[in-house]
């Protein structure tokens, strides 16, 4: 008789890139990774065949949103091509949903690849796997049920907030999946420094090829790890991979995830919080195309090397004596240091021509600065219209002033703007208890 496998929930943290956008998609340069309260969860469980359900069959629901279910078939590919899923067709429509398919092919050839000398490649039983994610993911208004909100539109059509809804995904579902299937712990253990590494590794390789790109990674090195100081891992470890069923897949991705190429730095007693400090969000709900930014912005850095580098050099200190004036709890020095890393980035944008921190950006981190009980802020990451970070007063009269200071600002600007629930957090990927989800599974 085989023993069942558990059902088991894994949680993994958004990110904000706080400091270091642009820069540390190159090695020499680091940067400043917060880890946040929103999560996404994933919960692994046996899944009985039967009518409606077939042998090999891995059954996703995402129940918070419209039409949110996919279904695969899996499948040991020839030639050492690792486990191949493959989407069945539920109702009229096949809607795709890439990370998960991803994710499902990579973490299911590791498992088997590990797995093979001591059972049978068919110890992949059916499962279902339930996604569940903070409300803070996405700007629309949902439904309170219990902790998660249910929201009254497709996936697709979900406005997002910015925190990184496919890393924490990528990442929550690979550990829940390793959890489930390597119950024993000697495989895969969440809690000890090599599982993360595990963990970490597998989650990159799926993430960057779902994304079919390779960026910085911080935000899968966010939700394995939270917050931390950031070098990224050189792009080549990746460049060797097979798409999952091509011929030697499986062992090029073991290979790729147990070796030792990684050269990635986590740094995390390197980052800290003060105390009595909170990093909020300020969601600005228009959300921008990251993509063709990073594009211009390289490419002008490639153009004027000279200037580019000394920009590249100050920002870097600037983000360092940042992260260090937060490491070491000097909270008076705050404000000049935002003022600082903003003044920079405003200056890359300007160099490269992108609104990096765009004028309604600035206005608003200008204004939102003066309020009481507020260090200050910036446009996090690749900049844009995605939500603002700032760093105030972790207590209930500052978020009070910010809260009515938003509401004020959106009548006059006639925008949209507010204070997320989101808080900085140092804990990266976790187990939860299945309690959480009550009304859900
Ligand atoms: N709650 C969820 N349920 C299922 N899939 C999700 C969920 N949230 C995100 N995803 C997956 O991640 C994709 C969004 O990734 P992306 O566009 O890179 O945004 P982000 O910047 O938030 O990572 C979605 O298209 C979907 O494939
Ligand atoms: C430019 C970058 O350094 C930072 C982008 O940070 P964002 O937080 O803006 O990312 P997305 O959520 O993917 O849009 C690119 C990178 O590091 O990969």
């Amino acid at each position: 008789m085989p023993t069942q496998n558990p059902t088991v929930a894994i949680s993994a943290p958004g990110k904000v890139l706080l400091a270091g956008g642009y820069l540390v998609l190159d090695r020499q340069y680091t940067g400043l990774v917060f880890g946040l309260s929103a999560r996404i969860n994933v919960i692994s469980g046996e899944i009985h065949t039967g009518p409606g359900v077939q042998l090999n069959e891995i059954v996703v629901d995402s129940p918070q949103f419209q039409d949110a279910q996919w279904r695969y078939g899996y499948h040991l590919a020839p030639e050492d091509g690792g486990i191949k899923v493959t989407q069945l067709q539920v109702g009229t429509k096949l809607n795709a949903n890439p990370f998960v398919e991803t994710t499902l092919s990579y973490a299911l050839t590791y498992i088997n690849s590990k797995t093979a000398g001591l059972n049978s490649p068919t110890t992949i039983r059916p499962a279902r796997l339930i996604i569940l994610a903070d409300d803070d993911y996405y700007s629309n208004r949902g439904e309170p049920q219990g902790r998660f909100a249910k929201f009254p539109v497709a996936l697709g059509e979900a406005h997002k907030t910015g925190l990184g809804s496919s890393a924490a995904l990528v990442t929550s579902l690979t550990a829940s999946l390793l959890a489930h299937y390597l119950p024993r712990g000697e495989l895969f253990d969440l809690a000890s420094d090599s599982g993360k590494r595990t963990l970490h590794n597998l989650a990159q390789a799926a993430h960057c090829a779902a994304q079919g790109k390779v960026g910085s990674g911080f935000d899968v090195a966010a939700a394995v790890f939270g917050s931390c100081l950031y070098r990224r891992f050189s792009p080549q470890v990746l460049s060797a991979v097979p798409e999952p069923g091509a011929p030697g897949f499986s062992s090029k991705l073991v290979e790729v995830v147990d070796g030792a190429a990684w050269d990635v730095e986590f740094g995390k007693d390197a980052l800290g919080m003060p105390a009595g400090v909170a990093l909020r969000m300020c969601d600005v709900d228009c959300g921008s195309q990251t993509v063709g930014m990073v594009k211009k912005v390289l490419s002008w850095r490639a153009s004027d090397e000279e200037s580019s580098k000394k920009l590249w050099d100050d920002l870097q200190s600037r983000n360092v004596g940042l992260g260090e004036a937060l490491r070491s709890g000097k909270t008076e020095e705050l404000p000049e240091r935002l003022r600082g890393v903003r003044e920079l980035v405003r200056e890359m944008g300007q160099l490269s021509d992108m609104p990096i921190e765009p004028q309604s950006q600035t206005e608003l981190l200008d204004a939102l600065s003066a309020v009481e009980g507020v260090y200050g802020g910036v446009v996090p990451g690749a900049g844009g219209f995605d939500a603002l970070a700032i760093l105030m007063k972790d207590d209930a009269e500052t978020k009070q002033r910010v809260e009515e200071f938003l509401v004020k600002w959106s009548q006059e600007k006639d925008a949209k703007v507010k204070l997320l629930k989101v808080k900085g957090e140092m804990e990266g990927a976790r187990r939860e208890n299945l309690e959480i989800y009550e009304g859900w599974i």
